[in-house]
């Protein structure tokens, strides 16, 4: 995979991104979340609906890898992305009538940017780094509203899906991608690697859509029923794998859902495959850029 203009960049960086909604919603089975096989504690939402909210979204991510190529991460990107991403926010909400992807918006349509600001092959710590830097930025036409995630943030003083993205992903670079990569190299399945990264998401991340739903105490007994199964093992145990009924128990008891380490690993599994897909681009990709 190789770009050498704004449209085929848009187009290339929003498949990937759309992809990595779909193989999270895929994957299955997950606690608390919408999967193949149920809503979690969604009442709202399933799993065509997933898959409808992440088609919906193949425009904004692809307007704003157009929108960032090879730009400077300054505060004019900043506004010009925060626009098209709420305006893909609204187009998500007609397409499925809930907040389906939201902070799957946030966090890829950073990644997204910050990856066209670079060119294809750039280290992934960069790519973080930029999405970081490109955050930090004020968004002035930003309306001021509360939103869950402030809301909670204020009455329990955690960081949310802000700072995640403001620090430069540490969650997605430092927990899912080397458990995804340690997985694999164990001789783990792709869908139990993926699992064991969501599992390691859970029991690190603040995340703000369990605190919404179920205060304090869903997000503690999600972090230790989460770190229980890790302890016994992870979930190619047998132990873990029966430990993991547990955690999904916990989370339907409190009606809550681990939606912001769902949105960790989709930001996860776009940049693995990004790095798979740029690393070595073929001849005829090479050759094409080379003559333009
Ligand atoms: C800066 C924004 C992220 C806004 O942030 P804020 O915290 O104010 O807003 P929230 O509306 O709460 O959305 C944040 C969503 O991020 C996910 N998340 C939560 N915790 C973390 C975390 N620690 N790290 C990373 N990500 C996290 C989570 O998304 C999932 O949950 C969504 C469903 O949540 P909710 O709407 O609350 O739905 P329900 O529980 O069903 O609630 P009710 O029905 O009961 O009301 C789901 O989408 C998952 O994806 C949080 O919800 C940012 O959004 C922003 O400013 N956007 C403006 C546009 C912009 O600047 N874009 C830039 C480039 S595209
Ligand atoms: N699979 C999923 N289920 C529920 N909420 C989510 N937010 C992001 N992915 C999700």
């Amino acid at each position: 995979m190789y770009w050498d203009n704004a449209e085929a960049c848009g187009t290339q960086l929003s498949e990937l991104a759309v992809n990595a909604l779909v193989e999270e919603a895929e994957l299955t089975p997950k606690p608390g979340l919408v999967d193949r096989d149920d809503s979690g504690a969604h009442q709202d939402l399933n799993f065509g609906l997933m898959v409808r909210s992440a088609d919906s979204l193949k425009s904004t991510f692809a307007d704003i890898g157009s929108a960032a190529f090879l730009q400077e991460p300054n505060q004019e990107l900043r506004e010009k992305i925060a626009l098209i991403g709420r305006v893909g926010e609204k187009k998500m909400f007609e397409a499925v009538g809930t907040n389906t992807h939201k902070g799957a918006i946030w966090a890829l349509g950073l990644l997204v940017a910050s990856a066209a600001v670079h060119l294809p092959g750039t280290r992934l710590e960069k790519i973080t780094g930029t999405a970081g830097e490109i955050a930090c930025f004020t968004d002035r036409k930003a309306p001021e509203i509360s939103t869950n995630g402030s809301n909670v943030q204020q009455r329990f003083g955690v960081k949310g899906a802000r700072e995640e993205a403001q620090q430069g992903f540490p969650h997605v670079i430092r927990v899912a991608l080397p458990v995804l990569q340690e997985a694999r190299q164990k001789g783990m399945s792709e869908s139990m690697a993926r699992l064991e990264a969501l599992i390691q998401l859970i029991s690190h991340v603040d995340d703000t859509c369990i605190l919404h739903r179920g205060g304090i105490a869903a997000l503690s007994a999600a972090k230790m029923k989460s770190k229980n199964i890790i302890q016994l093992g992870g979930v190619a145990t047998a132990e873990g794998w029966e430990a993991l009924s547990q955690l999904e128990q916990t989370l339907l008891k409190y009606n809550a859902s681990p939606g912001g380490s769902a949105d960790l690993l989709a930001a996860a599994l776009f940049l693995d495959r990004l790095e798979k897909e740029t690393s070595n681009p073929t001849e005829s990709e090479k050759t094409n850029v080379i003559l333009v």
